[in-house]
């Protein structure tokens, strides 16, 4: 198992190029299961679950190639449509399997994701709107067992907004027979760009990004080429790394209108933002970090993505701020571990109330999921002393090379194998 050390200190500076969107690349890797035909994906990050997904891509029968951040998928010679549990066990957006290989081929099994650090993520949203579509669905033995004579257009109001479930009853409606509506759905950006893949395939989708898409069934899909949108999770990670440690970092390829709640919250906190169509600069140098209170809640409100990052500035920030989460029922598990670097949190509820912390001590901490990984780095780049961070492959899931991005913006941190 590798680790990162990462030695606090170093106010960051410099340019950093932001990459691809997983949560983009991912629906969009699995969509191409739709077409026979051969689409080519640009701008795909090389992460541990666009591996997953590549592996479940050729699992299915699909020739898959990935060099140089593009990837080509070619769809016909698909004929396997079960998912195992040990591919999805490893990454939770497996399930977007599911609606692709059932509306094109009628049948598809996909191992349930089960549970993960953050909360218990059913995925029942996704079985009844495909069960409203006219599937038979069954869950046994930990497998989603679906089929279907030809799905067919309904009107499916969503009972939570829900990004994965969105995405999945989209793909499926693509080829399914008449109109279908899906309200109160996600309006994430990544819903948007998923949308716009699968109409230059020749899809029928009209109100992604608002809470009512509307799709209109169509026989077959052809060719296409897409190039995936940047990731603004990524980004909003490097500006707050930017902003604890004093520093001035401007993220290149990056996209500032798909994170303006997280860019106002920043200015809030007293960092300098400016913006350019493809660029947005965080500046901190000479300014005081102010605590900002902050509350998770689907687009286009403050992404829950973004949550352990925010604990953190607000830990080294001046005040007390709030923090939030009503995604996900266990999404704080960064906090003991930020405790123990001296972090002040005290946790109420689905709230931590964080107080400026003196000094944060470098310790051995352990990352528990994604993003919780993502906020022990930006701690241990901001502590007296090398912080140890265990189980760094929950951050290779969703950030490209990021050793090496935080390297050249001045950060002392290695990937070392623990010992
Ligand atoms: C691959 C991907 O895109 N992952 C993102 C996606 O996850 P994901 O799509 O899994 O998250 P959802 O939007 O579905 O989850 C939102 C909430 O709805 C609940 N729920 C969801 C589906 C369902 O069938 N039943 C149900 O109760 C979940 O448990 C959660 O409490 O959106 C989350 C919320 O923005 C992000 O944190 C993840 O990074
Ligand atoms: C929770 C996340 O991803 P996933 O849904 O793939 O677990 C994330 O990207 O922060």
């Amino acid at each position: 198992m590798q680790q990162f050390l990462v030695t606090g200190g170093q106010p960051l500076q410099g340019n950093v190029t932001i990459s691809g969107a997983k949560n983009a690349a991912l629906p969009i890797l699995f969509a191409s299961l739709l077409s026979a035909s051969t689409s080519t994906i640009r701008n795909v990050p090389k992460l541990k679950d666009i591996e997953t997904t590549i592996k479940l891509l050729q699992l299915f029968g699909a020739e898959v190639s990935f060099a140089d951040n593009v990837v080509t998928v070619d769809g016909a010679g698909v004929n396997n449509q079960f998912a195992p549990y040990e591919l999805v066990k490893t990454m939770r957006a497996s399930i977007l399997a599911l609606g692709p290989l059932l509306s094109r081929f009628g049948k598809a099994e996909v191992s349930l994701p089960g549970g993960c650090a953050i909360g218990a993520r059913p995925v029942n949203l996704h079985i009844d709107g495909l069960r409203k579509m006219g599937a038979e669905i069954v869950v046994e033995n930990g497998y989603i067992k679906a089929t279907s004579k030809g799905l067919k257009g309904a009107n499916i109001i969503m009972d939570m907004v829900s990004v994965t479930g969105t995405e999945n009853l989209m793909m499926a409606a693509v080829l399914a027979d008449g109109i279908t509506t899906i309200d109160n759905a996600a309006r994430e950006p990544e819903v948007v760009d998923l949308a716009v893949y699968l109409n230059s395939m020749g899809a029928k989708i009209t109100g992604a990004g608002t809470d009512t898409i509307t799709i209109e069934g169509i026989k077959s899909l052809h060719t296409a080429e897409h190039s995936v949108l940047p990731d603004r999770i990524e980004t909003g990670t490097f500006l707050v790394a930017a902003a604890v440690t004093g520093g001035d970092v401007t993220c290149r390829n990056a996209d500032p209108t798909e994170l303006e709640v997280v860019l106002e919250k920043l200015r809030e906190a007293g960092v300098e933002i400016s913006t350019g169509p493809d660029w947005i600069r965080a500046n901190m140098t000479g300014r005081q970090l102010k605590s900002v209170d902050v509350k998770t809640v689907p687009h286009p409100g403050f992404p829950t993505d973004m949550q352990a990052q925010f604990t953190v500035l607000n830990v080294v920030a001046h005040g007390v701020g709030m923090v939030t989460e009503t995604i996900f029922e266990n999404r704080f598990m960064h906090v003991p571990e930020l405790q123990r670097m001296g972090a002040k949190i005290r946790l109420e509820g689905n709230t931590a109330v964080c107080q400026h912390s003196e000094k944060l001590l470098a310790a051995q901490v352990m990352a528990t999921d994604l993003r919780a990984s993502a906020s022990l780095v930006i701690a241990g780049l901001v502590a007296d002393g090398t912080t140890v961070v265990d189980r760094i492959y929950h951050i290779d899931r969703g950030y490209e090379q990021i050793e090496f991005k935080l390297k050249g913006l001045g950060a002392q941190i290695e990937r070392v194998d623990a010992s």
